[in-house]
């Protein structure tokens, strides 16, 4: 029996897997053994729990949520606002745009039905999901519906309704690329931005969706301390070590043990980098718990099979999870 990796990091921080309503049950056996927590990757986003503006079906995210409760497991919300995966019911009115004040009527709404049905059991929620821009000359925030229908200060509005939806609940912002030096400022910038108005924010989700070649450890120790220095709790939402650089368009039908190797060298450089900053991180949750069911098999390259995660196709554990609970 391999040592339990939420037991092996018990005194470090809870580790956390991204499932759905099948997987709880395909890779029951993994996520019970080796996780503490659980986050539904896709089953409590807008698209799924709010499909009309007045149709909500929780019905997927329950059986996500009864599973937590049942094994004991931390749940975290994700995501309330985003820019993607929410129906454009949001941002339209009759045959126009959506007023900045239905716009805000109906965000309020979506985070109070939808925080308010899993309070209790969400102890933490990605309320903003990659509100930043990417590309270096633009703005702080990216083009998104929310910011065209609300303004700029939709963010802002979006904390506050979450800390009155659900007082209890650890509020986080998360985003991508989140490493990136340019990136990472305008992130800072954005959170310091908040808190320096009084608004709700717990904690930053650096969602890790990492590869075998970046971001080296100094890249990643630079962001941590400079999102630290907010005074925000730090976690790794979505972490994934993928074995191509994002649209690297080589493919391969079996992995190559020499990628295997590479994984398991980031795997363990990253961990003893968490290891490190233990008092910072809030939590560790994987974005999958197997390679046999990952989003970055078919994205952003279709047809490109990848192999990011800690268990292999066959559900046994990889040179990956060796490196990160032995040390
Ligand atoms: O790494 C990226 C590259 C391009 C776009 C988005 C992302 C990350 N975006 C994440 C990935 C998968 C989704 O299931 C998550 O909800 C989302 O937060």
């Amino acid at each position: 029996m391999v040592g339990s990796l939420c037991k092996t990091y018990k005194e470090y921080f809870p580790i956390g897997a991204a499932v759905n309503s099948f997987s709880i049950n395909t890779h029951k056996e993994l996520i019970v053994n080796h996780f503490s927590g659980i986050t539904p990757e896709n089953q409590m986003k807008p698209q799924f729990v709010h499909p009309a503006e007045h149709l909500y079906d929780f019905e997927q995210g329950d059986i996500i949520a009864d599973f937590a409760e049942e094994n004991n497991l931390l749940l975290r919300g994700h995501t309330l606002i985003w820019h993607n995966q929410t129906p454009d019911w949001f941002f339209k009115d009759g045959g126009g745009p959506v007023s900045r004040s239905l716009a805000l009527k109906r965000m309020k709404e979506h985070i109070y039905t939808v925080m308010g049905h899993y309070r209790g059991r969400t102890y933490a929620w990605d309320v903003v999901n990659e509100a930043v821009a990417d590309n270096a000359e633009a703005p702080v925030l990216r083009q998104a519906p929310w910011l065209a229908a609300i303004g700029e200060d939709y963010v802002e509005y979006a904390f506050r309704y979450a800390r009155e939806a659900d007082p209890a609940a650890k509020l986080y912002y998360n985003d991508y690329n989140e490493c990136d030096p340019v990136k990472s400022r305008k992130i800072y910038d954005l959170v310091k931005s908040l808190i320096d108005h009084g608004i709700p924010v717990d904690g930053i989700g650096m969602q890790g969706h990492w590869n075998i070649y970046a971001p080296e450890p100094d890249k990643i120790r630079r962001a941590v301390e400079l999102y630290a220095s907010l005074g925000v709790s730090l976690q790794i939402t979505e972490l994934d070590i993928s074995m191509f650089r994002f649209d690297d368009r080589t493919a391969y039908e079996k992995v190559p043990d020499k990628l295997l190797e590479l994984q398991a060298e980031r795997y363990e450089e990253i961990f003893k980098l968490l290891r490190e900053y233990r008092d910072l991180f809030a939590g560790v949750t994987l974005w999958g718990i197997a390679d046999d069911d990952t989003w970055l098999s078919d994205f952003p390259v279709k047809g490109r099979r990848n192999w990011p995660l800690l268990f292999d196709d066959e559900h046994k554990p990889k040179k990956a999870f060796d490196s990160i609970v032995v040390f």
